[in-house]
């Protein structure tokens, strides 16, 4: 028990299954997972399409409620969603009616702490490169703009909890690098925790320090993968690819 306390974030025999519409019967999306995350770790879930992985970080946000089992943050159960733990996906669900401020600014004006945040906003702004673009609207940005400024209206409210769901999958593959540095420079800064999904078995590699496999029907967890790596990481190193290996491997690829 003592050793336990020691994380931030605990899934505890995490099962979650859906009712199916079209024939009777459940789909078990996820089989008693267990998953320990200490605060400044970055953890990426890779996995074949259907082996729960956006369930899994569903859960956490508070979305969804498990069907069985427990999550605990600090110690005391979740629930349903909070600021505290951010969720972004693939594609950036920015409000088309709001400006980039505004979308920024949107959830601080709701808690009412706006006025306590404002520069932090402009600073976040500034750190994307959007400040010519405060004033346009979402359909006046590109695909890797959009995300970016998802990723700091959700960045804004300092979550404990970092949930990014495929969130480069839609980018080119230069935007794409140069969000992963983005988002390690975000996460280095603050140092919450991140759980990130993602099918780039480099990316995983690339920007975290535990790389979890998952495997499908019903969706479990495989392997638990360290990667011990000094940042920046070096994708053609002998050890990343030596690490890229494991993990195909692992997934039988
Ligand atoms: N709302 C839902 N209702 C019914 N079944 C669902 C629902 N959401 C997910 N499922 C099922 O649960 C299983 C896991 O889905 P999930 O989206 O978590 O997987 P995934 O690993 O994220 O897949 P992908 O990589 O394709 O996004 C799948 O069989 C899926 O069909």
């Amino acid at each position: 028990m003592a050793e336990e306390s020691n994380y931030t974030l605990q899934l505890k025999e995490i099962c979650k299954s859906y009712i199916r519409t079209d024939a009777q019967g459940v789909t078990v999306a996820l089989e008693n997972v267990n998953l320990n995350i200490k605060d400044g770790e970055f953890v990426t879930i890779v996995g074949p399409s259907g082996c729960g992985k956006s369930t899994l970080l569903r859960l956490v946000a508070g979305l969804i409620p498990p069907t069985k089992g427990s999550i605990l943050l600090n110690g005391k159960p979740i629930k349903g969603t909070s600021p505290n733990r951010g969720i972004v996906f693939q594609e950036p669900t920015l409000f088309p009616w709001l400006t980039v401020e505004d979308n920024v600014s949107f959830s601080l004006k709701v808690q009412g702490k706006y006025k306590e945040k404002k520069e932090e906003v402009d600073r976040l702004i500034n750190i994307i490169g959007l400040d010519e673009f405060r004033k346009s609207y979402p359909h006046q940005l590109s695909g890797g703009m959009a995300q970016r400024v998802a990723l700091i209206r959700t960045m804004i409210n300092e979550p404990e909890v970092f949930l990014l769901d495929e969130p480069l999958g839609a980018l080119d593959a230069f935007t794409r690098m140069n969000m992963q540095d983005e988002l390690l420079i975000m996460w280095k800064s603050n140092r919450h925790i991140m759980i990130m999904v993602t099918h780039d078995i480099d990316e995983a590699i690339y920007m975290s320090t535990r790389v979890v496999t998952m495997a499908p029907r019903p969706g479990k967890i495989k392997k638990d993968i360290r990667i011990d790596l000094p940042y920046p990481r070096n994708r053609m190193s002998d050890e990343f690819i030596n690490y890229r290996k494991e993990i195909m491997e692992n997934l039988n690829y």
